[in-house]
């Protein structure tokens, strides 16, 4: 039978706090981007002024707090203008699915015709961009007051710049307006237009990633809220700090190094610990350890390995199970003996059967998507080169076959090749 909810203790106070979404828990205190935070002060200060907030870029790889700290420091923004009585509204626009100018654009007039009017107001559709940019400078100046406007991940518009082109320009009546662009995407930002660089660029905040000392603290406070029996002692707020009758010495340690030896990414740190908690919670051992951490990212890499080849076309899907098959009989990766196995797997499911070459494009698709690694190496004297495959390092034949056995069709033959 299986366990009833709310039958057990838990190790949670606060599980939400577990959450690397940004949307679900935003952190007070960003103590490790101090610099950076200081930067974003500095940009938005002249509204206290009375003044134009300074449009700003910000740069740097993902989950290094970009969006957390634009946040935090727009709402003491917000809160400060609240009190002194200040018009200022921000709009925050995640740009991601917007694959051009144009949808940021109708997303924009959406977002400030919502300001006046309440949530539930409809994207314009059927627009020139040039007609959607004056329903953006008319909403902006019936608003009035300071509007800053926040682009995260501005890159999703590609080449196509014209909204950061228009509003760096724009100089509307009764308004101003301040932007803060936010890219992890290098190209991007050396892509835009000379004047939107020398616009939005001019402040550009970069985030490095962060090491594992401050991936630890990070986790520290996290868990100081989120768990029972976790808290800091003598005043400071980190890692040494922290006791816990819930967390073993090693978990915080070794999950901060092991996101750090990717790449630093606060979120994947925190979505490991979370995991590791919650596969802790589930035993219901009351302690969480070194080997929930290592079973959370087995399983963390076996979920993303899923969708990674869950989205892969047929005839990937195919050549991907020749390899399987190859290294689980102890056979060669090589491309022709892989093919002869492709040529038969195809008339087993009667699929279409190409040709050598275009096989062999196949394996380096998925030699791309980091699921096979390629090697070359000689056939012996005078035979020249082939190509061998094998699985990536980190990719488990099991997990690629519990993948592909969601095939419909594909499913048929991973019976077969396992066996
Ligand atoms: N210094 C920090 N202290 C506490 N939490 C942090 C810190 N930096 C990042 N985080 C947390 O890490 C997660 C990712 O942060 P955020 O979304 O701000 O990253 P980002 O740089 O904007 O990433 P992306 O480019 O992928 O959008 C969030 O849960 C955020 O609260």
């Amino acid at each position: 039978m299986t366990q009833g909810f709310g039958d057990r203790d838990t190790i949670y106070e606060d599980i939400d706090v577990l959450e690397a979404d940004v949307g679900k828990y935003k952190p007070t205190d960003l103590p490790e981007r101090e610099e950076e935070l200081d930067k974003i002060h500095m940009a938005l200060r002249p509204v206290t002024m009375d003044g134009s907030p300074r449009d700003i870029l910000v740069y740097g790889p993902t989950g290094q707090g970009k969006t957390a700290g634009v946040q935090l420091k727009s709402e003491q923004l917000q809160e400060w203008a609240n009190q002194e009585g200040v018009q200022l509204e921000v709009i925050h626009l995640p740009c991601k699915g917007a694959d051009r100018s144009y949808h940021v654009l109708t997303r924009l007039v959406k977002e400030l015709r919502e300001v006046r009017k309440g949530q539930g107001v409809d994207e314009p559709s059927g627009y020139q961009r040039k007609r959607l940019f004056e329903m953006v400078l008319d909403e902006l100046e019936t608003i009035g007051g300071t509007v800053i406007i926040i682009l995260d991940e501005i890159d999703a518009i590609g080449e196509d710049d014209y909204i950061l082109y228009e509003l760096s320009r724009a100089n509307p009546d009764d308004v101003k307006i301040g932007i803060i662009g936010i890219t992890n995407d290098l190209q991007f930002r050396n892509n835009l237009d000379a004047d939107v660089r020398s616009s939005l660029g001019q402040r550009e905040i970069t985030f490095n990633p962060y090491n594992a000392n401050h991936l630890q603290n990070i986790l520290a406070r996290r868990t100081a809220q989120a768990l029972r029996d976790t808290h800091f002692e003598d005043g400071d707020e980190d890692f040494t700090h922290l006791k816990s009758d819930v967390l073993e010495d090693g978990t915080i340690p070794l999950t901060a190094s092991l996101a750090a030896q990717e790449t630093g990414d606060a979120r994947q740190a925190i979505e490991l610990l979370s995991y590791a908690c919650d596969l802790a919670d589930d035993e219901g051992v009351g302690m969480v350890g070194e080997r929930h951490v290592r079973a959370a990212k087995e399983e963390i890499e076996r979920e993303a390995l899923i969708d990674t080849i869950g989205a892969e076309t047929t005839q990937r899907k195919i050549a991907l199970l020749t390899v399987v098959s190859a290294e689980l009989n102890g056979a060669t990766g090589e491309t022709t003996a892989l093919h002869q196995l492709y040529s038969d797997l195809c008339e087993y499911i009667d699929a279409n059967e190409l040709k050598q070459h275009t096989f062999r494009e196949k394996l380096n698709d998925l030699v791309h998507s980091n699921v096979l690694s390629k090697d070359r190496h000689g056939r012996g004297r005078g035979q020249g080169m082939s190509n061998m495959y094998t699985l990536a390092g980190d990719v488990n034949p099991d997990s690629v076959l519990d993948a592909l056995e969601d095939d419909s069709r594909v499913g048929h033959i991973v019976e077969v090749i396992g066996s």
